[in-house]
């Protein structure tokens, strides 16, 4: 393969990519051009909240053609394009054959809640002391562990395994399915596990078939009535317009376990949720800290 690599400013990355689209490239790719300099302007930006800005300041766009020829065609082509003025042409370079599902595994190692409960991906062994595992795959859905949220939750429900282990359990936002698995890894048998998004109920229901697991995945209406733990690893926008929904479904003597919050969103949070339960910060790794309360 090789590949054509060019440079655009904010405006030009949006018809570059189309452009690219049309001429046949086989993937197109946008990094920031400016990442780890001092130029570096990272974006934030939240569900439901207007994107702070549509692109870096400088990308660097790379797409991919079968042969030489096809990426110089597209090249002499996107330079007689109007949107190309600011845009600068880096060049056509081959790109080395690889072991591209090689590479990709690679990158998931078996990630370790305890010392006893582990997340490992279905091409590791998973490690001689892992008395508990899920078996997961990277896939569509957000949540293979890697992701300090997600560890956070799951380690919760490690240290709250009788209580999670004895009543019915919510996960509210499930992506892959894996907190909710990792509750039934814990001894929970009534579990409800639903998301927005269809593809995240679709691996839901895949991972907890894979792990030989019972719980049921559906879209939000599915859960109905309260229990003994909800967990909601979204992110704090969402988290606050969800409150009164997620409290309502908080059993008396249940706990509520919330995720996807910055250390320095805590107070809006215990605010927004205030009129029903008192959240406490209950752990923290890497700036992200979960906030859990009991009723
Ligand atoms: C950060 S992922 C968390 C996935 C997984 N529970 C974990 O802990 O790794 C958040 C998930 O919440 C879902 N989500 C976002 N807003 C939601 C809403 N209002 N109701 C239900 N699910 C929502 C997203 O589709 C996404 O799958």
């Amino acid at each position: 393969m090789f590949e054509l690599r060019l440079l655009c400013p904010e405006a030009g990355v949006e018809p570059m990519s189309e452009a690219l689209d049309a001429l046949d490239a086989l993937s197109v790719s946008v990094e920031d051009a400016d990442a780890l300099t001092e130029h570096e302007r990272p974006l934030f930006g939240e569900p439901g909240m207007p994107a702070p800005q549509q692109g870096w300041q400088r990308s660097r766009v790379s797409a991919l053609f079968a042969s030489h020829e096809a990426a110089d065609e597209a090249a002499a082509l996107l330079l007689l394009q109007d949107f190309f003025a600011d845009c600068t042409l880096i060049g056509v370079a081959p790109v080395a054959e690889q072991d591209w599902v090689g590479l990709t595994q690679a990158q998931f190692a078996p990630v370790q809640i305890t010392p006893e409960f582990w997340i490992v991906p279905t091409w590791h062994e998973p490690p001689a002391q892992a008395r508990l595992a899920i078996r997961l795959d990277p896939g569509m859905a957000f949540g293979t562990g890697t992701h300090p949220t997600t560890r956070m939750c799951l380690r919760w429900l490690a240290a709250h395994a009788e209580h999670v282990g004895a009543h019915r359990v919510l996960d509210y936002g499930c992506g892959s399915g894996i907190l909710a698995m990792g509750a039934a890894r814990f001894g929970a048998r009534e579990i409800d596990a639903v998301d927005i998004d269809e593809a995240a109920v679709q691996a839901t229901r895949a991972n907890a078939r894979a792990n030989a697991l019972q719980l049921n995945a559906g879209t939000p209406e599915l859960a109905q009535g309260v229990y003994g733990t909800v967990l909601a690893n979204i992110l704090a926008t969402p988290l606050k317009v969800l409150a009164p929904l997620l409290c309502a479904h908080v059993a008396d003597g249940g706990r509520l376990v919330l995720a996807g919050i910055l250390e320095r969103q805590a107070d809006e949070l215990r605010q927004a949720y205030a009129p029903w339960l008192a959240l406490e910060v209950a752990d923290h790794e890497d700036g992200w800290i979960l906030m859990s309360a009991s009723r």
